[in-house]
């Protein structure tokens, strides 16, 4: 038996989340358009006929500096200790500027094997895969490199492959039937965060948080789920509750049928707003809000 832990690492926006689904066949992390749509490490564990496999999807690396910003940095790099194997993935045609010179830094000193993986083939032409691929090589001594698409498939089988390869000899470290460490309350608010960065224009789903309150099933059969999602300023709570509550019925309706086609069961979800000013910028709020500091 084989084991140990995969750390998907790169820039906003590359895919990683949508990797991490693919993976485990279960939509374990949220995916949106936007970049620095997830904010914790997300694990979605595979098992093989030999081999135990756990993703971790993180936060994608980035240069901005609010609390939030360095939190979520600092939860990717985090998610290197105790990995067994990294993915650095990157795109077809990624801009190199000031990130990747930085994020390499800290894949410098490790000494465990790293993998660059290139997503989003399906989008782009042989040529400019192929000088991604250089590119990055001359940047870096990974150990395997693939080039794949995380929205089809493609190549991810040989990736899948390639990596229980390198993986130490070990017992599986989650029992069978366990897809994610994510806890179900963690799994509603991220659902719902999710419909926040679909449905939100600009800036703002990057200022919501949301925490969920209560879960509990009724004696109707129906689970009833009370959440709060949380903005920065005054003037975002009409926002988001919208016309005469257009926008949060809208969040909520979404929600609520992704949920209860998760469940197979009726589920009441009962939303509210509230103001935490100004809480990305401010680590104390974060703590308030369910964002671990370490
Ligand atoms: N065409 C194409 N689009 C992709 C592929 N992989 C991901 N995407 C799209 O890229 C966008 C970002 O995908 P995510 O999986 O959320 O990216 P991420 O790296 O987790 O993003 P962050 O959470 O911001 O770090 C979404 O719109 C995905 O549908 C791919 O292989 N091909």
């Amino acid at each position: 038996m084989k084991s140990g832990i995969v750390t998907i690492l790169g820039r906003p926006n590359v895919g990683k989340s949508t990797l991490l689904n693919y993976l485990v066949q279960r939509k374990i992390s949220i995916v949106t358009p936007k970049p620095q749509t997830t904010r914790f490490r997300i694990l979605g564990v595979k098992n093989l006929k030999d081999a135990q496999i756990v993703f971790a999807d993180t936060p994608g690396f980035h240069l901005a500096k609010s609390a939030l910003n360095k939190y979520m940095v600092n939860v990717a790099l985090k998610s290197l200790d105790g990995a067994d194997l990294v993915y650095l993935m990157v795109e077809v045609n990624d801009y190199i500027g000031e990130e990747y010179p930085e994020l390499l830094k800290h894949l410098k000193g490790l000494t465990i094997p790293v993998f660059l993986v290139i997503n989003k083939i399906d989008m782009y032409k042989e040529e400019d895969i192929l000088k991604t691929e250089e590119i990055f090589r001359s940047l870096y001594d990974f150990k395997e490199v693939f080039k794949i698409s995380a929205l089809t498939g493609k190549n991810v089988d040989s990736l899948i492959e390639k990596t229980v390869e390198y993986l130490p000899e070990g017992p599986a470290y989650f029992g069978e039937g366990e897809i994610t460490d994510l806890p179900f309350n963690l799994q509603v608010a991220e659902l719902i965060r999710e419909k926040l960065y679909l449905l939100l224009k600009q800036e703002l789903p990057y200022e919501t948080a949301v925490t969920v309150e209560e879960i509990k099933e009724r004696e109707n059969g129906v689970l009833y789920i009370n959440a709060i999602i949380h903005v920065a300023k005054e003037t975002q709570k009409g926002i988001v509750i919208g016309a005469n509550g257009s926008m949060i019925k809208k969040i909520g309706t979404a929600t609520r049928l992704e949920l209860q086609e998760i469940l197979k069961k009726p589920v009441y979800l009962d939303l509210q707003v509230r103001v935490e000013e100004d809480w990305p910028k401010l680590e104390g709020k974060l703590k308030k809000l369910g964002y671990i500091i370490e």
